[in-house]
């Protein structure tokens, strides 16, 4: 029998689900010998794509904590092979209902990310460990604010403070603009919130941007969120699209020296 429909007739009889234990070495054999351990890490990955841990890496310690809370008594798997096979998973429609990320969000406790000077850019985010396709990575923290007053701030500030304010069309289609032109929102007065330090870059960008409207205190939200579009080094320099050319803003684009 060949590994596939070992594992297929695996999950019949041991299905996987959220607080499934992997079904121990005994069992597997039963299905296939040679392929034991495939069909042990096989079987781990799939309860992984279950919703736990689906779009940020999981610290050993999370998942260790979260172990203890399934109360498993025998054949339980090491926090450390759940780190390693850990692979960003669900639906990105569904991002956002991870309370893992609101967290985040909320507390701006991004980790993995270095604010530092970058030559010829100012200040540029780096990896400080390894991202996968799909991960989430922060958002764009500023206050959203319609287009129409974003733009009247953009007439009357500097411009290096208007390179922070990215505007975008909210879920009804109505003109908007997240705000983040203060160095230091009202949410965080102590902290530099990391999104607004990204870069732009064409073609070799390693992030995308996705608009999520969610329900924070009863009041609906505006959250944009960068999630990586490429498989991330460590010290790589984190950039997106900012979809600015040099006829942007009405020809106005054409004295950004930096755009290329
Ligand atoms: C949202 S901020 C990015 C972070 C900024 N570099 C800083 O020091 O905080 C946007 C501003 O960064 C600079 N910038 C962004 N991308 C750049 C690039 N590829 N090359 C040079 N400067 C860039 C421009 O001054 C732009 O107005």
């Amino acid at each position: 029998m060949d590994v596939q429909a070992a594992y297929d007739r695996l999950v019949e009889s041991h299905p996987v689900t959220l607080d499934g234990v992997v079904p121990s070495k005994a069992e597997r054999k039963k299905f296939s010998a040679d392929d034991q351990r495939v069909l042990y890490e096989r079987w781990l990955k799939a309860q992984m794509k279950l919703p736990h841990f689906s779009r940020r890496l999981p610290t050993e310690s999370r998942v260790s904590s979260w172990l203890t809370k399934q109360g498993w008594k025998s054949n339980i798997p090491s926090a450390a092979t759940i780190v390693k096979v850990w692979k960003p998973s669900g639906s990105e429609d569904t991002v956002m209902d991870s309370s893992q990320i609101r967290k985040m969000t909320r507390t701006q406790k991004w980790k993995g990310l270095l604010v530092t000077d970058v030559e010829g850019k100012g200040k540029g985010v780096v990896a400080t460990r390894r991202f996968q396709v799909g991960e989430v990575i922060c958002d764009y923290h500023g206050l959203a604010i319609t287009a129409t007053e974003g733009k009247d701030i953009h007439m009357n500030t500097s411009e290096e403070e208007t390179g922070y304010m990215f505007f975008y069309k909210d879920k009804t289609g109505r003109c908007m603009c997240m705000d983040a032109h203060a160095q230091y929102c009202e949410c965080h007065p102590e902290m530099q919130t990391v999104g607004r330090h990204i870069n732009h870059a064409g073609e070799g960008a390693n992030l995308k941007t996705r608009l999520y409207t969610v329900d924070i205190d009863g009041e609906e939200k505006d959250v944009i969120l960068f999630i990586a579009s490429k498989n991330i080094e460590v010290n790589e320099e984190l950039s997106f699209d900012y979809g600015v050319n040099k006829s942007s803003f009405g020809g106005e684009g054409e004295n950004l020296a930096w755009l290329s």
